[in-house]
């Protein structure tokens, strides 16, 4: 199916189909994906295979356990995915070894036209296959996980969130955390009471500057709390530094 122009193309190379096209079913990104966002699907090496067992993976050269993906059948799917769209895709494998994916790396995503994203299995890839075809590798943590899926899943969330009018308000966006370089303020809804529970004066006061002041001192104040790394990097404006300074002396007091 070829792509309608302007929409993101996402395509995703595993042996598990059903697992990945989840992520297109619910909310933002499927609001997306029901929209024309964003497409995304999915290509199952076993289906690329050259024998009747479908096989795709095989045993290490050099001994060791488990089993290693073999290049040809992930090679032809990766090929099937191109052809399904004539834009040039970004090939992009996620593993332990790969960049760490940062908001950064999120907008980049967000702004390529056509991802292709490599999902491993088992004890790896051939390496053949790797430097082939890939042009990125990713990753979403300093962990391991079974299989590449979950961690194309989180980059395609991140990144669609950011595709122009995928989100109800343009600016929550671009008011999330990370996105404005701090951690997000703390949000309220009714009831205004709950188990002697308030909610802070401020944000009932009808006062919108005061609120986006509020806002702004508490995202700075949770981010000196939780993750002064972020501050480390970072030049803040006169009143920025005045309203982190209100909520440290108060932090203090
Ligand atoms: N040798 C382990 C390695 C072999 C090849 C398949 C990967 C899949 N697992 C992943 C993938 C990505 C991440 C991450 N942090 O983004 C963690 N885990 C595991």
């Amino acid at each position: 199916m070829t792509g309608t122009p302007n929409s993101r193309r996402i395509d995703v190379i595993t042996v598990f189909p059903e697992m990945v096209e989840q992520v297109a079913r619910f909310g933002v990104v499927g609001r997306a994906a029901e929209r024309g966002l964003i497409e995304l699907s999915a290509w199952n090496p076993r289906d690329y295979a050259e024998d009747r067992h479908a096989t795709v993976d095989d045993r290490p050269y050099g001994g060791g356990p488990g089993m290693v993906m073999k290049v040809a059948p992930l090679h032809r799917a990766i090929q099937a995915a191109r052809a399904a769209d004539p834009r040039p895709a970004r090939v992009i494998h996620l593993s332990p070894q790969g960049a760490r994916l940062d908001q950064d790396r999120v907008a980049r995503l967000a702004a390529c036209e056509r991802v292709i994203y490599l999902c491993g299995r088992y004890e790896g890839i051939d390496e053949r296959l790797l430097e082939a075809e890939v042009d990125e590798e990713l990753s979403i943590g300093d962990y391991v996980l079974s299989g590449g899926e979950l961690a194309a899943m989180v980059a395609i969330d991140a990144a669609t969130r950011l595709v122009p009018g995928a989100l109800g308000h343009e600016d929550s966006a671009a008011e999330d955390s990370f996105a404005t370089g701090l951690l997000d303020h703390p949000h309220y809804t009714r009831p205004e009471v709950y188990e002697r529970r308030g909610v802070p004066e401020v944000l009932r006061s009808g006062d919108h500057g005061a609120v986006d002041t509020w806002r702004l001192k508490q995202a700075l104040g949770r981010t000196w709390l939780r993750r002064p790394d972020l501050l480390a990097g970072r030049e803040l404006d006169e009143r920025q530094r005045r309203l982190l300074d209100e909520f440290i002396a108060e932090h203090r007091a």
